[in-house]
């Protein structure tokens, strides 16, 4: 089993980060890893504190020499910003009277659509500092980088993924689209919003554009797709070994995802069942699907065709035309706070989904495979696949790398 963890806030002196249970022998370097962060940073539409903050990476400990040690893995991602939040942001008590105005402010008017005003009820907190710094998104570069960890462990696998961007508010990429491949991850982390379509691309732009000058935010529809999975990964046997399970928690757990899909996913609720589904066909190589409808997932487990399963990020909640709350100081009617927001971070959620779902699927490797070592998972791995009757040998997908 991997089992990961996060700790740190937003203004804090770091994020840390713990991988459990990630075999030795898996290929990492912290260039690896940093380019992930950075890719996390990018993205049309982004704020202002992605120009001047800056991940800090530390490798703490389970790798050595590039390699993994089975060891658990631990980092830290410093923020360039903390000698401007020491005071704010001190684990020992300070005198109110000597923090800096604006940032040590108390924040005494809720955002709606962020977790302040529950935060502060569930947990007895007078203004929403507290929250707000555990909460935010910026806890998603701890997850990326553990997600670096698992992507190229599965890479050592022969598995892939690729992440990109549908939708952004209510442009989207055309129906029947090309799917990308991870041959072309280098050209989609080079679109301003990894979209793989340059036309629905440039009208993404103008949408953000056009909201940003409204004072407004997006959201919008990101899509992970893994090449070169096995089949059987996950269980019908029961409702938590179900890899759909599996996945959609670990995508709804992404701040700001409200909902999920498992290949054509609602569209397909509205197909009668004679188009809904992959029908299968005998070819040379094994039983093929024509189609891939469902996403790459039957009975809760990978069937060995691409896997593909979307979030959908509502719109930043941080609204520069500011919404209406209550100051809870005053009991009053007023605006909630504004310092400045992304005006839409979908691709960034993209990464970020890429990441959840890079863990997951590891998991689900090691639930299937075991290994203490990347050489044995893989050997385990081809037995299996070897071990399989030729009267039920599948095609595995091809892709370009
Ligand atoms: C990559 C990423 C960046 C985000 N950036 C912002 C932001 O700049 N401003 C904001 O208000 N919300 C931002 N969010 C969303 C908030 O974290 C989220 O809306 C908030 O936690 C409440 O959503 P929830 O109800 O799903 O937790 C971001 C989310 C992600 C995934
Ligand atoms: C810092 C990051 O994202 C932040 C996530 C976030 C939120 O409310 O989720 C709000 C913004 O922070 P601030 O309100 O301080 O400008 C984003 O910049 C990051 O992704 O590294």
């Amino acid at each position: 089993m991997l089992r990961w963890l996060t700790a740190g806030e937003s203004h804090g002196p770091e994020l840390v980060a713990i991988l459990e249970g990630m075999p030795s022998g898996v290929p990492i370097s912290p260039e690896q890893i940093q380019a992930d962060l950075v890719r996390r940073t990018l993205g049309y539409g982004r704020g202002a504190r992605m120009k001047f903050e800056q991940d800090e990476l530390t490798l703490s400990g389970g790798i050595r020499f590039g390699l993994t040690m089975g060891s658990p893995v631990a980092l830290r991602i410093g923020n360039t910003e903390w000698p401007r939040w020491v005071e704010v942001m001190s684990p020992v008590p300070v005198d109110p009277e000597t923090l800096p105005k604006g940032r040590g402010a108390a924040l005494t008017r809720p955002r709606p659509g962020h977790a302040d005003l529950t935060g502060m009820q569930k947990y007895d907190f007078s203004e929403s500092r507290n929250v707000l710094e555990r909460a935010s998104a910026r806890e998603t570069a701890a997850r990326v980088a553990l997600g670096a960890i698992a992507r190229a462990f599965l890479d050592g696998l022969g598995i892939r993924l690729v992440s990109h961007t549908l939708s952004i508010g209510t442009v989207r990429a055309p129906d029947g689209s090309p799917l990308p491949t991870p041959g072309d991850v280098a050209i989609l982390d080079a679109d301003p919003l990894r979209c793989f379509d340059p036309e629905t691309s440039q009208r993404m732009v103008t949408e953000v554009d056009l909201a940003h000058e409204d004072g407004d935010t997006l959201g919008g529809v990101v899509e992970v797709l893994a090449y070169g999975l096995p089949p059987g990964l996950g269980s019908y046997t029961h409702w938590d070994r179900r890899i759909d399970s599996q996945l959609s928690a670990a995508l709804m757990g992404i701040q700001a995802i409200k909902g999920v899909e498992v290949g054509d996913g609602f569209e397909t609720a509205a197909r009668r069942g004679s188009v809904a589904h992959d029908e299968l066909v005998h070819s040379a190589e094994g039983i093929s699907r024509e189609s891939d409808r469902a996403g790459g997932i039957e009975g809760g487990m990978s069937t060995g065709t691409v896997l593909r399963v979307r979030a959908a990020m509502k719109p930043i909640s941080t609204v520069p035309r500011a919404l209406r709350t209550v100051d809870i100081a005053t009991g009053e009617a007023a605006v909630a706070h504004h310092q400045r927001s992304d005006v839409c971070a979908v691709p960034a959620a993209g990464v970020v989904a890429e990441a959840m779902v890079a863990l997951t699927l590891a998991n689900s490797v090691l639930e299937k495979f075991g290994g203490d070592s990347l050489g044995e998972t893989k050997r385990n791995l081809e037995s299996y696949l070897a071990a399989i009757p030729d009267a039920l040998q599948t095609t595995r997908a091809t892709y370009a790398q």
